[in-house]
């Protein structure tokens, strides 16, 4: 398996839909033309993260606009697309789901969001993500041809649970679309990616909206790709902008066969069992 190129677009938000979509696909554009391979979006990447908004901004599949943009963009750019995530409707339930295409445009699969995040901080940031959203029960792995892409959505991060089953189902690199804010992502963003690529030994890619101070909920930023050893290799400033960074496969198997912690989980002490097929 080859390195690869990454892009991650930490865009700019806005409450018009159209001007999202159009945004998100001028930069995927951007992205490709500097040679990226694999294009990740942010997190809730068509509407302002705002739960009472989700419902508003909710499209199905496969006519929604702003999926059919990501399948166009991906087969006319010719990239693998984690298209961020948006509200997924289906039936009388939304949820926060990514959608990944190949570069033919094919759907390569969906994440819908495991963990949903129902918190109130100290300092007054109070969300309730379940209040219009349906939460997933799957474990995301495109198995395909990038080698292993692991897939979920911000929140779940914090589950290790989550991320290991991930790994032990064959990820190598993991995309997050998260938006974490100006109380916990001071605190936990580079962390807990960190972490989590060096309990995995895999490449953890978190991709925010732009901070905007504006807004409802101020995105944090600071949109990174952390490598198997825990080094971040690329992180984006507040505003708008672009980050790259080369994927190398070669460094994950290196990292795994010197520090073999995979191979060393004393899987006769304790399980970790996924329980939905
Ligand atoms: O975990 C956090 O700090 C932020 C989570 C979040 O904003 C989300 O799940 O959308």
């Amino acid at each position: 398996m080859q390195g690869y190129r990454v892009a991650v677009c930490q865009m700019a938000i806005d409450r018009d839909k159209e001007k999202n979509i159009a945004r998100a696909r001028e930069m995927i554009a951007r992205a490709a033309e500097k040679g990226a391979r694999l294009v990740v979006l942010p997190e809730m990447f068509n509407c302002p993260y705002v739960a009472r908004l989700f419902p508003r901004y909710a499209e199905s599949y496969p006519e929604g606009p702003s999926l059919q943009m990501l399948s166009r963009a991906a087969r006319e750019e010719g990239v693998y697309l984690v298209g961020g995530s948006l509200p997924e409707r289906d039936g009388d339930r939304v949820y926060n789901t990514s959608f990944i295409f190949a570069p033919d445009g094919r759907l390569l699969g969906k994440h819908r969001k495991v963990h949903l995040f129902d918190v109130e901080l100290a300092g007054g940031l109070s969300v309730k993500e379940s209040s219009t959203l349906g939460a997933g029960n799957r474990v995301t792995v495109i198995p395909a041809e990038l080698g292993g892409l692991g897939v979920a959505i911000c929140y779940d991060i914090r589950f290790p649970e989550l991320m290991r089953l991930m790994v032990l189902k064959g990820a190598r690199v993991v995309v997050i679309p998260a938006a974490f804010n100006m109380t916990t992502g001071p605190a936990h963003w580079e962390l807990v990616f960190r972490m989590r690529a060096v309990d995995n030994q895999a490449y953890f890619i978190g991709a925010s909206p732009a901070r905007d101070p504006g807004a409802p909920y101020v995105a944090y930023g600071h949109s990174l790709v952390v490598d198997p050893w825990g080094k971040v290799v690329s992180m984006a400033g507040e505003g708008e902008e672009i980050i790259y960074a080369e994927i190398d496969p070669g460094l994950i198997d290196k990292v795994r066969s010197e520090l073999p912690l995979l191979r060393h989980r004393r899987t006769d002490v304790y399980a970790l069992e996924l329980l939905v097929p």
